[in-house]
């Protein structure tokens, strides 16, 4: 099944570094670049409202599935209208299962709590074998390295079951992320010979 559409979780905060905004744009303009759909949390502002002002402004599409409270909490819900889809779910539960079901690949960009709870769920629903769909830590200025020491520390702990089903790409240029999926998706990761930008957990 070819990829068609990209899931990225990312702050709802701008974060103190403006490298964070910058790879949220740069990742929607990728998503554009490539004919993908971009399917998120519906969020206008921070690095949510980057990566979709990203998609929007290259020409792309954008899935925004939102739940009512948060509709409401979004100062700015005229910018909802802009997205080509914008999806109202009545709780945070339905807004995610509808986000997986939605998307072929998942991105995770710097974020918070959030963010976190988003990733991690879809890493265990791939270690329970829910999904093969690719995963990626876009991992600007190593914000993931302590995440990713602490899977470490999971995984040497023996905590981490079926690891060959949990394997997330890290990628710490934006640019490489989606030419990465779609070569994964293809079966041709192993091809890229990156070893440096690209590795897996
Ligand atoms: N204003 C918001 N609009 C949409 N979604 C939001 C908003 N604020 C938080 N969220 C949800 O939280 C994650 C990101 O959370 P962080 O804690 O900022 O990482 C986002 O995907 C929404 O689920």
């Amino acid at each position: 099944m070819p990829i068609q559409s990209i899931c990225v979780y990312c702050g709802s905060q701008p974060g103190r570094d403006p490298a964070y905004i910058a790879a949220g744009r740069a990742l929607g303009k990728s998503i554009a670049a490539h004919g993908l759909r971009l399917v998120y949390g519906g969020g206008t502002k921070g690095i949510m409202g980057a990566v979709a002002a990203g998609v929007l402004a290259n020409g792309g599409q954008v899935t925004g599935i939102i739940p009512d409270f948060l509709v409401d909490m979004e100062a700015t819900r005229h910018s909802l209208g802009q997205l080509d889809e914008l999806i109202v779910t009545q709780d945070m539960h339905a807004r995610k299962h509808a986000m997986f079901e939605r998307s072929d690949a998942f991105v995770t960009l710097p974020g918070g709590i959030g963010t976190l709870e988003e990733i991690v769920e879809i890493m265990t629903w791939g270690q329970l074998g829910r999904h093969e769909k690719p995963m990626v830590f876009a991992n600007v200025g190593g914000f993931w390295n302590p995440m990713l020491d602490l899977i470490d520390h999971m995984r040497e702990q023996g905590f981490i079951h079926r690891a060959h089903l949990v394997r997330p790409m890290v990628i710490d240029a934006v640019e490489q992320i989606i030419p990465a999926i779609l070569d994964q998706s293809d079966g041709k990761v192993a091809a890229l010979g990156q070893e440096d930008v690209i590795s897996r957990l």
